[in-house]
């Protein structure tokens, strides 16, 4: 497969409402993929099919992981979903606040943890030595993302747009092939946005993993992402470009509206 992600005729319903509705769409190898449409298309519960959350009425979702292996998503559960090298990011910063931006990554990186939780209780020497070695990772991709200052700093003490950032770089931890963000730039302001964007293309070019992004940004959405997929009411209007996609008819509709329904 050349792809990292493929998706195939996926659907899941709530009731009588199909939040997704036959979807297909497969995302190349370190590309960075964006998933728009208007507000309760269907770009959540997608990433939430895809992570494991919702359980999908039909389709398929094939993945390539760490070891370039493809494998069914369908067949595994939620938690050992970060194991296969896909990691998501939620709408809310999902940091623990006391605790310093480093300890943040670290804890990002509990499931590469070989040693038992016996020897990490006792700190025995493997256990010693692992937590070491993970700290220098970590602190190394601070330095990648220009973070090392931040690596003492309690999380709860800084700004919103450093913490986004600090999201995506504990995502890194566990060496993902396929990071999936959800609205990213939400609660950020336009400086904060321009460094998102910035950050999310150094993350692909140093960790050469795959991006999948919901945004509601549009600006962020076309300067980032390399390919487009636009959804309403769960089914797929068009895939393409930036550029195809701004000019596409069915994608301007559904978000400004028919021009009957504008006039
Ligand atoms: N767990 C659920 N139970 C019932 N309905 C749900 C559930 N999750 C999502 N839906 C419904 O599915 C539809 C798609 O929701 P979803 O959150 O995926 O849209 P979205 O495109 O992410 O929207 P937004 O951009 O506003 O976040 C909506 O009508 C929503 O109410």
């Amino acid at each position: 497969m050349a792809s990292v992600l493929k998706i195939d005729n996926l659907s899941i319903s709530f009731g009588g409402l199909k939040a997704v509705d036959n979807l297909s769409f497969e995302i190349e190898d370190k590309m960075i993929y964006g998933l728009i449409g208007p507000n309760g298309a269907g770009k959540t519960t997608v990433f939430n099919c895809i992570t494991k959350f919702y359980t999908p009425n039909q389709g398929s979702v094939k993945f390539k992981t760490i070891e370039d292996k493809v494998v069914e998503l369908m067949d595994y559960k939620v938690h050992e979903i970060v194991n296969l090298g896909l990691v998501r990011t939620f709408q809310n910063v999902e940091l623990i606040k006391d605790l310093s931006i480093i300890d943040n990554l670290l804890i990002g990186a509990h499931s590469q943890y070989k040693s038992t939780v016996i020897a990490q209780a006792f700190m025995l020497k493997k256990a010693r030595n692992e937590e070491k070695l993970m700290r220098e990772k970590a602190m190394n991709i601070l330095k990648d993302l220009g973070l090392e200052d931040k690596a003492e700093e309690i999380a709860g003490s800084q700004p919103y747009g450093v913490l986004k950032n600090v999201e995506l770089a504990r995502t890194l931890m566990s060496d993902p092939k396929l990071i999936i963000i959800d609205e990213p730039a939400a609660g950020l302001n336009e400086t904060e946005t321009e460094a998102l964007a910035i950050m999310i293309r150094k993350i692909r070019d140093t960790y050469h993993c795959a991006i999948l992004m919901v945004e509601h940004d549009m600006g962020l959405v076309m300067n980032t992402c390399e390919r487009i997929c636009a959804i309403n009411f769960g089914k797929k209007l068009a895939e393409g470009t930036p550029d195809e996609i701004k000019k596409n008819k069915d994608v301007q509709e559904a978000y400004l509206g028919k021009e009957d329904d504008i006039a």
